[in-house]
């Protein structure tokens, strides 16, 4: 299970693996190197694959771009390594044809350090003078046993490397691996066919200084491939912001657990592909030293949130069994938003779907989605709904199973105190999206909190512009920390909150948090999020809970986009309304 922790939390988990269980700190280390020095080999392999396909040496693309990973990005345990069950052929398709790894029978060499001319790569590895450049002296070793050339680049004078790290400086003076020291001695990287970065990790603070800033823009100068020790340094391993300096990442060898800022923008993108390789500290541990943030996966779906992500419906179900969703949506101008809403609720399953809209608009929109129910709310002829209009909201919520609202909605006079009598007076499930978002903001900054705890599900979806009026702070203040400020939000106001953009955000009230890893930027288009919240009132009239409808809700949106840009073609092509059919 992919737990995502902080800094500190890492920190905690650590030490109780080193004191409580006993396992010790070098064991962790030797681990963490060996891994990073396996991952440095894979790639130079997948090198020689592309080299051999074709002349382009290391290629242009990420080799992430591939197949499972193309939209994740992230593997876990050093994916792609056939295992001890498969064939020797196999074994052989990883190394190259040439390479002496068998000696006849069923006797193989090391084959996670084996590569075919290892003599051919020099690779540079630049040590921090923390346990970060003491997993960079490991990798050094093993890179070093398996062929591979090797020179040490400290960042610091060595003597300033303490506890585990000066272990592994000392014993890889004794081995004789080539060290210079940046500032006594030029380095120059233009002689080196990759990089392993073991400058700063969880113990970096603020932008890089000094000799690591200069390092740093030096490797990435150079365009050679890098290989990061657990987090690219200059990267805010929380909050997933990127200092200047930030080393660009061709693998990130991420350690133990998913640090936060691997998985959020733009820490994400300084990262490159992610391998998350087990060093011997129990991952269960991370829930019990911190927040709980998990990957959205379907293993998490199914197990932690117990979601049927089969989407199983009983042979004798009938349409009252799904439950029937009323959205209270659209105006004038931006009909389409409720259209949109309502449609993907049906899609996403449930029986049932009424569309409360303005009077004025009804005619217009009659037949356009001929399996909706349509409710005039509003009266008048604006096509523009009115504060006495909460009342008629609340006589059709009696009948139906969840309430959602917000997609063009629009502001009206009183709109906050029409929003705040949906809260209080009805015991339905409620969706807040969009316009109903910024009303709950007039409310002020804790206008949940406020307004009282409902005794039902209640699930806002801002866009981080929405959640900054949320939050009295600007759209990029919110970016800078999605996930922590989600969690906040969620924990203090007691609602489930969905933070949207790239990497949607689930937050609960009991302050767990998961990411999600579907989708792509082709969904940055107009109704996209008027879709998600007919998804997630969809599945909550089915009778999921607010967790599991907000998460699995997240999770089928972006499938579905995936689905619908590979039918496209291309993802930027991508209307809000081909998600809806690729549901
Ligand atoms: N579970 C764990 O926590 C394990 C951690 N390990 C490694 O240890 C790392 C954490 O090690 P440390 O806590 O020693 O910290 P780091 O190795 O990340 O570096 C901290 C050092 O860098 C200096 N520094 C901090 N910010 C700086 C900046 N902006 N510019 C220049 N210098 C700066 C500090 O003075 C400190 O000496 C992890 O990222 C991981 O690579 C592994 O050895 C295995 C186990
Ligand atoms: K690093």
């Amino acid at each position: 299970m992919l737990f995502i922790v902080t800094a500190d939390q890492m920190r905690a988990v650590d030490e109780y693996t080193i004191q409580q269980l006993g396992i010790p700190a070098a064991s962790l280390m030797e681990n963490a190197g060996r891994a990073i020095a396996e991952e440095v080999i894979k790639l130079c392999r997948e090198g020689q694959e592309d080299g051999r396909r074709d002349d382009r040496g290391w290629g242009e693309g990420d080799h992430a771009d591939s197949d499972e990973a193309r939209h994740r990005n992230i593997a876990e345990g050093g994916g792609g390594w056939p295992d001890r069950g498969q064939p020797k052929e196999a074994w052989r398709a990883h190394t190259g044809p040439g390479d002496r790894i068998g000696y006849g029978g069923d006797i193989i060499a090391d084959p996670a350090l084996v590569m075919a001319h290892p003599g051919d790569q020099h690779w540079y590895m630049l040590i921090g003078k923390g346990n970060n450049g003491g997993d960079g002296l490991v990798a050094a070793r093993h890179l070093v046993e398996a062929g591979l050339g090797v020179t040490l680049v400290y960042a610091d004078a060595p003597e300033a490397l303490r506890g585990e790290a000066a272990v592994q400086r000392d014993a890889a003076a004794k081995l004789g691996i080539p060290a210079v020291v940046h500032g006594r001695e030029a380095v120059d990287f233009s002689r080196c066919t990759g990089i392993v970065d073991a400058l700063l990790g969880t113990g970096s603070r603020g932008a890089p200084r000094g000799a690591y800033a200069a390092l740093i823009r030096a490797a990435n100068d150079s365009g050679k491939p890098v290989v990061s020790a657990d987090v690219p340094s200059g990267l805010d391993a929380d909050t997933g912001e990127v200092y200047e300096p930030c080393i660009e990442a061709r693998v990130t060898v991420c350690l133990a657990l998913l640090k936060r800022g691997l998985v959020q923008y733009p820490g994400a993108s300084a990262a490159g592909r992610i391998v998350v390789r087990a060093i011997g500290i129990p991952a269960r541990l991370a829930p019990e030293h911190g927040p709980s943030v998990r990957l959205l996966t379907d293993e998490v779906l199914r197990g932690a949130l117990r979601v049927d992500t089969g989407r199983r419906r009983a042979p004798d179900g009938h349409k009252g069994t799904y439950g029937h969703v009323l959205l209270a949506a659209g105006s004038m101008p931006m009909s389409g938003a409720g259209l949109l809403s309502a449609k993907a609720a049906l899609r996403a399953g449930c029986g049932l779907a009424t569309w409360a809209l303005p009077a004025a608009l009804l005619p217009h929109v009659i037949g356009t989605v001929p399996e909706l129910m349509l409710a005039a709310a509003a009266d008048g002829n604006s096509g523009e709904w009115n504060a006495a209009s909460a009342a008629a909201v609340l006589r059709l919520a009696e009948s139906r199973d969840v309430l959602a609202t917000g997609p063009g909605l629009g502001r009206f006079e009183g709109d906050t105190d029409w929003l705040r009598r949906l809260w209080q007076q009805t015991d339905r499930p409620l969706v807040i999206d969009a316009d109903a978002l910024n009303m709950l903001a007039d409310a002020g900054p804790d206008g949940p909190r406020i307004w009282g705890q409902r005794s039902a599900a209640t699930i806002l979806t801002p866009h981080p512009g929405e959640m900054g009026r949320l939050l009295r702070m600007s759209t990029p203040e919110v970016q800078r920390d999605r996930i922590g400020h989600a969690a906040r939000y969620a924990r203090e106001q007691g609602v489930t909150l969905v933070l949207k953009g790239a990497r949607t955000v689930i937050a609960t009230p009991s302050g767990e948090a998961y990411i999600n890893t579907t989708g792509h930027a082709g969904m940055a288009t107009g109704g996209a999020g008027d879709v998600l919240t007919g998804i997630i009132a969809g599945l909550l009239a089915q009778g999921l809970g607010a967790e599991q409808a907000a998460a699995f809700g997240v999770y089928l949106h972006g499938q579905a986009a995936e689905r619908a840009a590979l039918r496209r073609g291309d993802p930027s092509s991508l209307l809000a309304g081909d998600i809806i059919d690729a549901l």
